[in-house]
């Protein structure tokens, strides 16, 4: 029940892996087209985990179809709750390293390189704070 005497359905809990490509000292960050949900928004690139797949299987698949290279999958960066109001994102991020290709944009409006420490003058989706905050106070 909420303040005003409603009672809602819990929301869709939706798991999501994003990637923190690392390359010579820079991480990829990538925007959000108009077409997605939260659009305009700077995230790591990933996705929805889909049934059967491990979280490492889904960012490589992930990576993949949306930027067209592969990548090593790495150590976690962090684990984070974000309630939106389609659901409560459980994003997992992993420190990943291009294996094969150059990103290319398929879906995503653009994207950048930047040193750890500037992560902060791009606008992050939520969810992605805690991770953008831990990475620049780390040595990457
Ligand atoms: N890939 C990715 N998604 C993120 C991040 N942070 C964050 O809140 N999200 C949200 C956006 C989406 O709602 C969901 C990921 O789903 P997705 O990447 O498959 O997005 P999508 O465009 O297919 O989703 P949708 O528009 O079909 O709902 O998690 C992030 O860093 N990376």
């Amino acid at each position: 029940m909420d303040e005003t005497g409603t009672t809602s359905a819990p929301k869709r809990r939706i798991h999501v892996v994003g990637a923190v490509l690392v390359r010579d000292g820079m991480i990829l960050a990538a925007r959000r087209s108009d077409g997605m949900s939260l659009p305009g928004m700077w995230e790591f690139p990933g996705g929805k985990i889909e049934a059967g797949e491990s979280p490492q299987e889904a960012l490589r698949r992930e990576l993949e179809e949306e930027l067209l290279c592969r990548a090593e999958i790495g150590e976690r960066v962090e684990t984070t709750e974000h309630e939106y109001d389609f659901g409560v994102v459980i994003l997992t991020t992993y420190f990943c390293t291009l294996i094969d290709g150059e990103p290319q944009l398929t879906e995503h409006a653009e994207i950048t390189w930047l040193p750890a420490a500037d992560l902060g003058v791009l606008e992050w989706a939520p969810a992605d704070i805690p991770a953008v905050e831990r990475l620049r106070t780390a040595s990457v």
